[in-house]
């Protein structure tokens, strides 16, 4: 397996066609104090490329991720989807969170409904793709029950349903199954990858999850330091559709083992910095 150390600039492990590139970033939250979150961070994701991204604890990962869907701005560097630089929130753009935060006044359908502004609003044509879409994860017989009545699960799937109502093709998932139980963990993971081979849809999905990351992604990319940037990039070359399965293949142990070695390493460095 090949552990890519980070390029200091450019665009390290992948092909300077990506779809989504990001060049060179730099982001601080605190203009006065000028402390940066990120600096020199370079990435490029495929078209239909699913990458996952691990890090530390406050590495960034989440800013990183607010960056690509418009939210903050960097500071530096740039970052392009399709050539173009994101400049705000984007309906091709979907984004699932750790916490769907749906509201709890409005049934399963009207929060996936959602972003076409809830069901008055919503053309028959949106109702018909939340249907659709609920159908897809699952929860077609709660599209009339309230979010009080669904578990920590099935409040997720509306997040994902919701997520791909504009059929966006870029996917943002941030932490999306941290809150689950292992086995509802296991079966959402193994949904989306479903959904993801359905549509080719490109992806960043950030997780503390080191299986989660391997089982999912096509690639496997470390963000560390402070300012934090892209310290590892690691191909998974694992036949898909994975599976249960997969995770007791020496292939799959033998990426995760090293990714768990890449993470006792950075943390000794880091004790040793401090
Ligand atoms: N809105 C904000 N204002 C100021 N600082 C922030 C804000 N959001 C995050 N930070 C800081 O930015 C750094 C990176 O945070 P971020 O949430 O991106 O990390 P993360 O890798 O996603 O963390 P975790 O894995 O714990 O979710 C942290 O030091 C955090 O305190």
């Amino acid at each position: 397996m090949k552990m890519e150390p980070a390029a200091p600039a450019g665009v390290p492990g992948g092909a300077p066609d990506g779809r989504l590139v990001l060049s060179d970033v730099a982001f601080g939250y605190d203009g006065r104090t000028g402390r940066k979150v990120l600096e020199g961070l370079s990435l490029n994701v495929r078209d239909g490329e699913f990458v996952a991204i691990l890090g530390p604890s406050g590495s960034g990962k989440s800013t990183l991720l607010r960056l690509v869907v418009g939210l903050e701005r960097p500071t530096g560097g740039a970052i392009r989807l399709d050539g173009r630089p994101i400049t705000g929130p984007r309906q091709d753009i979907g984004m699932v969170f750790q916490k769907p935060t749906l509201l709890p006044w409005r049934t399963v359908r009207d929060n996936v409904l959602l972003p076409a502004g809830f069901a008055r609003a919503a053309g028959s044509e949106a109702r018909t793709q939340a249907d659709r879409l609920l159908a897809l994860v699952g929860l077609s017989d709660v599209a009339g029950a309230y979010p009080f009545q669904l578990s920590g699960g099935m409040a997720q799937r509306v997040g994902i349903a919701r997520m791909l109502l504009h059929d966006p093709s870029l996917l943002i998932l941030d932490e999306p199954f941290a809150a689950l139980d292992a086995m509802t963990r296991e079966d959402l993971s193994l949904e989306l990858q479903s959904i993801w081979m359905a549509g080719r849809k490109t992806a960043l999905f950030v997780t503390h999850s080191i299986p989660e990351a391997v089982l999912l992604a096509d690639r496997v990319v470390v963000l560390a330091g402070r300012p934090a940037k892209v310290v590892a990039d690691v191909a998974v070359p694992l036949p898909r559709p994975r599976t249960i399965e997969t995770l007791t293949s020496s292939e799959f142990n033998t990426i995760a083992y090293e990714l768990r070695r890449l993470f006792r390493d950075l943390a000794g460095a880091a004790r040793r910095a401090s």
